[in-house]
């Protein structure tokens, strides 16, 4: 079994409510290492490409695995977050698409939109999620190094 997941958790005003259950969800999980909340608070109102960027920066440096984030879209912390060197994020709403997010492209960061997709759906796919992991030795493998390759970043 992989090891467990220090993952991240972070949302704007707009995702704040979902950020809550998730971030819930995932410290109950068993493949869970550690949940780190980025924010927002209740109180705080930090604008999405803060958050998504503090989150993907823990990535790049290596003190998290994971990251998840929400906004009103899941399309604003996404491209926030792939402004982070080496960090591959995506909005994905769907179960197949969670799936190949890992599998096909080893994606470090998972984007829901709270004003796109139902809770209980969210919910859902932040569990399937946990379940996937990267096989290096894949065919997809060699097409996300094409990625990093571009990038000139390998670390991540
Ligand atoms: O969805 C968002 C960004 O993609 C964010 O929650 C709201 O952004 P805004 O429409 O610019 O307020």
């Amino acid at each position: 079994m992989s090891a467990k997941l220090r993952l991240v958790i972070g949302a704007d005003d707009a995702g704040f409510d979902y950020k809550e259950a998730l971030k819930a969800d995932l410290e109950a999980s068993d493949l869970v290492e550690s949940v780190t909340d980025v924010g927002v608070d209740a109180t705080s109102h930090t604008p999405y490409p803060s958050v998504a960027i503090a989150a993907a920066e823990l990535i790049a440096a290596g003190k998290a695995d994971r990251a998840l984030l929400v906004c009103g879209t899941g399309l604003g912390v996404a491209i926030a977050a792939n402004k982070v060197p080496g960090i591959r994020a995506v909005t994905a709403h769907d179960s197949y698409s969670v799936e190949r997010s890992i599998l096909s492209n080893n994606v470090q960061v998972l984007t829901f939109g709270q004003r796109v997709v139902g809770l209980e759906l969210a919910r859902r796919l932040a569990k399937e999620w946990l379940t996937y992991t990267f096989d290096e030795s894949s065919a997809s493998a060699e097409k996300v190094t094409l990625i990093k390759d571009y990038e000139g970043v390998t670390s991540c």
